[in-house]
């Protein structure tokens, strides 16, 4: 599918026209559907989009807000997602929204991803919004490269749901939507900032193992045409 570039001046005038642009489609599937649903990523990035959208007044009780992936850490961990969105979302306008984290305390991380693929069963098929980031190592979402579950997580042929992923790259162990569950969302969004990260698109671009950069996946083989949001 085909990949828009929206260039702003700067990472303030990006936060403001994608939070204007995800509130118009959660208004718009809430006003054709009754409710909305949104996979945000986690990361540096997207600290200024949460701030702006969560201003935004629109019906947020009837809006359910995921992760796109969660490190394996609880919820008052420093490298939480779920305290990132909980931190510049989950407030103001936004704080009537019902949040669905994808990390659950269990025996092991396989078991949290059955608990979390059932908690977001019933959101996200499609989603209505999807935001997803880009590592320095072209991963998006917790598709990392040579990632252990990287061909599975990438196969649109397997069922919508949370997968684990280990990486040399990742850290944390990692929860993750697939991306069958990501790749049909009615807006899909790549949210990056900086000459670097532009090079890094330019890099995944320019080649097509998906293993060495799974962002080839997003640009290459997505459902959705994939709206890139750029600032310098
Ligand atoms: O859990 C995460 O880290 C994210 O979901 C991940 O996919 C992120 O989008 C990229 O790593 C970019 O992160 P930065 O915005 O910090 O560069």
């Amino acid at each position: 599918m085909t990949a828009k570039m929206h260039e702003f001046a700067d990472a303030a005038a990006l936060a403001a026209s994608l939070a204007d642009e995800v509130a118009a489609q959660l208004e718009t599937a809430i006003r054709d559907r009754g409710t909305a649903s949104i996979a945000v990523s986690g990361g540096s990035t997207p600290k200024k989009f949460f701030e702006a959208l969560a201003t935004r007044d629109i019906d947020w009780g009837k809006v359910s807000v995921t992760l796109v992936d969660e490190r394996f850490v609880p919820a008052d961990s420093p490298r939480s997602n779920h305290l990132l969105v909980s931190t510049h979302l989950l407030k103001d306008k936004a704080a009537a929204a019902h949040f669905i984290p994808l990390y659950y305390e269990a025996p092991s991380i396989d078991e949290a991803a059955v608990i979390a693929t059932e908690k977001t069963a019933g959101i996200g098929h499609p989603f209505d919004v999807a935001i997803l980031g880009m590592g320095g190592d072209g991963h998006t979402a917790s598709f990392f490269p040579h990632g252990n579950n990287l061909a599975r997580a990438l196969d649109l042929s397997r069922p919508r749901g949370v997968l684990t992923m280990q990486a040399e790259g990742a850290g944390e162990e990692r929860l993750t939507f697939s991306f069958a569950s990501l790749s049909d969302a009615r807006f899909l969004a790549l949210h990056i900032e900086g000459q670097g990260k532009k090079d890094v698109l330019e890099a995944a671009k320019a080649g097509s193992d998906e293993t060495d950069m799974p962002i080839r996946a997003v640009l290459n083989r997505a459902a959705s045409p994939l709206q890139i949001f750029w600032a310098p």
